[in-house]
């Protein structure tokens, strides 16, 4: 079953993820006291039984996106819903393409102090996707290249910006990058193929 939340999601839903996020970030840098770590998963367990109980049928719970067809707020790149997300915060959409900021933390390092190139390759796919159905081409992405031209740093926030590029067929083209100060840190261009039949969500 879908449930759509025209609007906003309800602050409970945020809130509760936005405090699975420090959660998650408190374990990654939490110091090795066995007694204390067993402990503090007993406690997390418990919580985790309260929330299965009310578990919905769907991981999908649609918003109304400010771009062609519906984002779920539980997107895994943008959705203020789920805790994995980093997520994307000041989103501007236009047919242009779109802008947002993201932060990243701790919990995301790949290489020391730098952000982990999947995560970086997962907001420029995002955005292309969000860009090109923005430009009024909702489209999955075939294709994607990135170029890492420095390492992404965590902590501060980054800027992400993806345009529509050219449509050839049922291919659409997009770009896109993540730059932290003005300075970009990777570059992704993108082949995306039309969805065929109605756009999903
Ligand atoms: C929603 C609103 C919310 C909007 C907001 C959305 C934001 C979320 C964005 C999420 C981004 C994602 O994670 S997207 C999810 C990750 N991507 C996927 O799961 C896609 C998996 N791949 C597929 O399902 C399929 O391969 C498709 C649908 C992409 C294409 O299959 P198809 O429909 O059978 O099309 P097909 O005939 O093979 O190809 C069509 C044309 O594209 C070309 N083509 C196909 N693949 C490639 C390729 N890798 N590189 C170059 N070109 C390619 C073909 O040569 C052909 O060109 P020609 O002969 O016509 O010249």
């Amino acid at each position: 079953m879908t449930t759509e939340v025209p609007g906003k999601l309800s602050p409970g839903r945020t809130t509760l993820a936005a405090r699975v996020r420090d959660l998650i970030e408190a374990v990654v840098l939490a110091e090795d006291d066995p007694p204390g770590l067993l402990d503090a998963a007993a406690r997390i367990e418990e919580v985790t039984e309260s929330l299965r109980a009310r578990r919905r049928e769907s991981p999908r719970l649609l918003v109304q996106a400010d771009t062609v067809g519906r984002l779920s707020a539980n997107n895994p790149v943008e959705g203020p819903g789920n805790p994995l997300a980093p997520p994307l915060s000041r989103i501007r959409v236009d047919v242009d393409g779109m802008r947002a900021e993201v932060t990243f933390t701790a919990v995301h390092e790949g290489p020391p102090e730098r952000v982990h190139g999947g995560w970086v390759a997962a907001v420029l796919d995002h955005a292309v996707g969000r860009a090109v159905a923005a430009a009024g081409h909702p489209a999955m992405t075939a294709s994607l290249t990135v170029d890492y031209h420095e390492g992404t740093p965590y902590g501060v926030p980054l800027e992400v910006e993806a345009r529509f590029a050219r449509r050839d067929g049922r291919k659409v083209y997009a770009i896109a990058n993540i730059s932290s100060g003005g300075t970009i840190t990777a570059t992704a261009s993108a082949i995306l193929v039309l969805f065929t039949g109605p756009v999903p969500g």
